[in-house]
């Protein structure tokens, strides 16, 4: 007898399937700091940024209270009547967004928030076009708690990076995403669960693999697996997930600052289908003026940068008319230069 096993049809979403990790890539390498004990945190961080260009981090300090808040808020949000959502029209790149992310052709199974927390005035304005109050007053007031914490939280890594280094300046990274300007975005992400999916031995999409294009990513989740990162070698890691302590990727913009020592982690979200996995992540970007080389404090003599000089406003405006995947530096390398064709690279070295 032949039984016929209908595939679940996700074709229609144009989000691809990825086969399913095995146990073993959960083997955790994921290095583990400790913010309790400085100096050391200080030395294992720079040799986990410089490997894996990724950390958890322990002991940070932030209550569980103020982050269960958020993420209640957040729930409450995105169990919202579907049309409600969808009235909030398309992200642009701010707003509600559905599967599709960003403009160029990517989709993953998710929903999200992305904001622009830049001003805290148009956060609320944007809140409250949604909720009513005093939902949109508790949504706003919990955003902005966690928001700055995170900020304080980056401020601290980026500082102990500095003195791992040996930088005698310890706010040479943290004022980047410290300074009044700079240019920050803050996202929460729902992975919705997928039943369907089960027996099949494969994972949706739910974010493709990329790197982050700014200094430093604090992200948070629930205890619902997903997230991977790419090593040297290509292959992929599962992260276990740890609802209590929060990972840092190293993004674009602190590879170039550290002319390549630090390594923007590639990274992807595997949405597993069973259970519904909610991350809350901020982005901590520079300035739009802000020029981004390779810092001078950093250079060996003899050392030259990797990079062509260029500034946050610039990277930004390409990295968004750019696909998930891509690699966004590439254009930004020096000795490296791009054929007409797209597709060849020709190294002048
Ligand atoms: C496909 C895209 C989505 C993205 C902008 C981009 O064109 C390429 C970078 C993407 C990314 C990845 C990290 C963050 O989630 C994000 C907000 C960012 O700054 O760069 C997203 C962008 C997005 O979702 O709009
Ligand atoms: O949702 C996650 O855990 C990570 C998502 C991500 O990498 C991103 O939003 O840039
Ligand atoms: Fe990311």
């Amino acid at each position: 007898m032949v039984v016929l096993v209908a595939k679940p049809t996700i074709e229609q979403h144009q989000i691809p399937l990825i086969k399913s990790p095995k146990q073993s890539t959960f083997l955790s390498i994921i290095p583990i700091i400790d913010l309790s004990d400085p100096v050391s945190a200080s030395t294992s961080m720079v040799k986990a940024c410089s490997e894996y260009g990724f950390f958890k981090v322990t002991s940070h300090g932030i209550p569980m209270e103020l982050i269960n808040k958020l993420e209640a808020e957040a729930v409450k949000f995105f169990s919202l009547p579907q049309i409600e959502k969808e009235r909030l029209g398309q992200p642009n790149p701010f707003g509600y967004g559905n599967k599709k992310i960003g403009a160029n052709g990517d989709f993953g199974w998710l929903e999200y928030l992305l904001l622009d927390i830049t001003s805290k005035s148009k956060n609320k304005s944007f809140i409250s076009s949604f909720l009513s109050e005093p939902s949109a007053t508790s949504f706003c007031a919990a955003l902005n708690e966690y928001i700055a914490a995170m900020r304080r939280l980056a401020r601290q890594v980026l500082e102990l990076l500095a003195d791992g280094l040996g930088v005698k300046q310890r706010d040479i990274f943290s004022k980047l995403v410290m300074n009044e300007e700079s240019d920050s975005v803050f996202r929460v992400n729902h992975y919705p669960p997928y039943p369907l999916l089960q027996g099949f031995n494969c994972s949706l999409t739910g974010f493709g693999e990329h790197t982050d294009p700014q200094v430093i990513s604090v992200l948070r989740s629930n205890n619902t697996a997903g997230l991977q990162i790419a090593l040297r070698d290509g292959s992929w890691v599962s992260v276990p997930p740890d609802q209590e302590s929060f990972f840092i990727n190293v993004g674009d913009s602190l590879q170039v600052l550290t002319n390549g020592r630090f390594r923007s982690v590639k990274h992807r979200v595997l949405a597993n289908g069973m259970r519904s996995r909610l991350s809350m992540i901020y982005f901590g970007g520079p300035a739009p003026k802000q020029r981004l080389a390779p810092l001078q404090q950093l250079m060996e003599e003899g050392e030259q940068s990797l990079y062509k000089e260029f500034t946050w406003f610039e990277y930004k405006a390409s990295a968004y008319k750019s696909r998930l995947a891509d690699n966004r530096l590439a254009q930004f390398e020096k000795q490296k230069q791009l054929m007409s064709d797209g597709k060849t690279l020709i190294n002048h070295q």
